[in-house]
C-alpha cells in the first residue's frame, strides 16, 4: 500500500543517539543489530539474504525503491532483515518488469522501516562506535518504551541462527541425472549459490543445519558444500563436529562466509566479531596463490582469527583482504577443502570470483 500521509518513525540506537524520519512497510516496531551495506544496487537480494537475519540494514545508496521488485531476484522466500533505514524511499518504481513496488512488498512481509534520515550520518556513527542494536518504530516515539524494546533485543555475538533459516526438511534442487551430487549443509543458503552450482551440472540435495552427519553421509554425495548464514559461528559446536567428520571423508569441500567460519573452527581456528563488518559490494581481495585480485561481494560481521590461523599447521590462507588484511579464504593442507569469506555468487555484485565454483568442480573431476 502506498501512504497518503507518512506517519513519523523513529530510529533509537543502543547508545541512546535518536534519528527521526517518516514511516515505510508496516506500522510497528522492530528490532535488531543495526549494519549498513555500501552497495549501490541490489536491494532486493540484500534484504532476502538468510545472512541478514536478525539485523536492520542501512543502506548507503540514496535511493531505494526507485526500481521495484522482481519476483525472481529474491535470494530466499521472504525478507530476512528485520527492520531498514533509508534516505530516500521511493514508492513508485520505472522498470518495466518488476512485478511490484518495494512498499507493497515490504507492507506484505510484515516489515518496518524508516525513510528520511541521514542514512550516511548514521554509517559514520556505526562506523566510529561498533556494532550495536537499534530499535524502529512508527507506533511510539517515548524514548522509555523503545528503551525497553531495545533491551529485549539479544546480542547477536553469541546467537546460533541458522537453525531458524535452513530447510525444515531435506530438499532436492537440480536434475537427478546431473554429472555431480553435492551435499549441501543449509546454514542459511543464498539462492544464487544453488544456481551457481547447478549451473555446473550439479545436482543437489539440501540438508538442515542441525542434520547428523551420518544421513548426509547415506546420500553418498561427491562432495560437500557448507553455506552462508546468519550468527556467530562460535555458538554453532553442532556444525563444527559435521564439518570434522565431512574432513575425515577426503571428499571435496568448498565453504562460503558462514561456511568458511565453520571450516576455519573445524581446524581448531578461532573467529570473532569485528568492530564493523564487512557488506558491500567492492571489496578488494588479493589471491594469494594466483597473485592477481578481485573486488568482492561482501556480508559478514564475524571473520576468522588471523593469529590462529597462523598457528594452524593444517591450514594455509589463499586469499587476504586489501583493505585490513583480514583473513578471506583458506585451504586445508593435504585435503580438497576450501572456503572463502566473501560471496562468489556475488548477487549483487561484481562477478570476479565465480572462478571459485568452477575450482569446486575440477576438484570433484580429479
Ligand atoms: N554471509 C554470511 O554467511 C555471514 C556469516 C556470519 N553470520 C557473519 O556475520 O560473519
Amino acid at each position: 500500500m502506498k501512504y497518503e500521509f507518512k506517519p513519523d518513525a523513529v530510529l533509537m540506537l543502543e547508545d541512546g543517539t535518536v534519528f527521526k524520519g517518516k514511516a515505510i512497510g508496516k506500522i510497528g516496531t522492530t528490532g535488531g543489530e543495526i549494519c549498513f551495506n555500501t552497495g549501490m544496487t541490489g536491494y532486493q537480494e540484500i534484504y532476502t539474504d538468510p545472512s541478514y537475519y536478525g539485523q536492520v540494514v542501512v543502506t548507503t545508496a540514496s535511493h531505494i525503491g526507485n526500481y521495484g521488485v522482481h519476483a525472481q531476484e529474491s535470494e530466499s522466500a521472504k525478507p530476512s532483515i528485520f527492520g531498514l533505514v533509508v534516505n530516500k524511499f521511493s514508492d513508485t518504481y520505472s522498470r518495466a518488469n518488476a512485478t511490484e513496488g518495494l512498499q507493497q512488498y515490504l507492507t506484505c512481509h510484515d516489515l518496518v522501516g524508516i525513510e528520511g534520515v541521514d542514512a550516511r550520518q548514521i554509517v559514520r556513527h556505526i562506523r566510529d562506535k561498533g556494532a550495536m542494536n537499534c530499535v524502529i518504530s512508527s507506533e511510539t516515539t517515548n524514548p522509555e518504551e523503545l528503551k525497553a524494546y531495545l533491551e529485549k533485543v539479544p546480542d547477536m555475538k553469541g546467537l546460533e541462527l541458522s537453525s531458524s533459516v535452513c530447510v525444515s526438511e531435506p530438499v532436492f534442487r537440480g536434475n537427478a541425472a546431473a554429472k555431480y551430487k553435492v551435499a549441501v549443509l543449509d546454514l542459511g543458503i543464498k539462492e544464487s549459490i544453488l544456481k551457481q552450482l547447478l549451473k555446473r551440472d550439479v545436482y543437489c540435495k539440501i540438508f538442515p543445519a542441525k542434520t547428523d552427519f551420518s544421513v548426509i553421509e547415506e546420500w553418498g554425495a561427491d562432495a560437500y558444500f557448507i553455506s552462508n548464514g546468519p550468527g556467530d559461528p562460535a555458538a554453532m559446536d553442532y556444525a563444527v563436529a559435521t564439518v570434522q567428520k565431512m574432513l575425515e571423508t577426503d571428499k571435496p569441500l568448498f565453504g562460503i562466509c558462514l561456511g568458511h567460519q565453520i571450516l576455519a573452527r573445524a581446524c581448531d581456528v578461532k573467529t570473532y566479531k569485528m568492530h564493523n563488518g564487512h557488506r558491500g559490494l567492492n571489496h578488494p581481495v588479493k589471491n594469494l596463490t594466483a597473485g592477481t585480485s578481485e573486488i568482492t561481494s561482501q556480508n559478514h560481521g564475524f571473520a576468522v582469527d588471523p593469529e590462529s590461523v597462523k598457528s594452524a599447521e593444517n591450514l594455509e590462507v589463499t586469499h587476504i583482504n586489501l583493505n585490513d588484511n583480514t583473513v578471506e579464504g583458506i585451504r586445508v593442507v593435504g585435503k580438497n577443502a576450501f572456503s572463502v569469506q566473501y560471496h562468489p555468487e556475488s548477487a549483487p555484485g561484481p562477478h570476479d570470483s565465480r572462478y571459485l565454483f568452477d575450482q569446486f568442480i575440477s576438484l570433484i573431476n580429479q
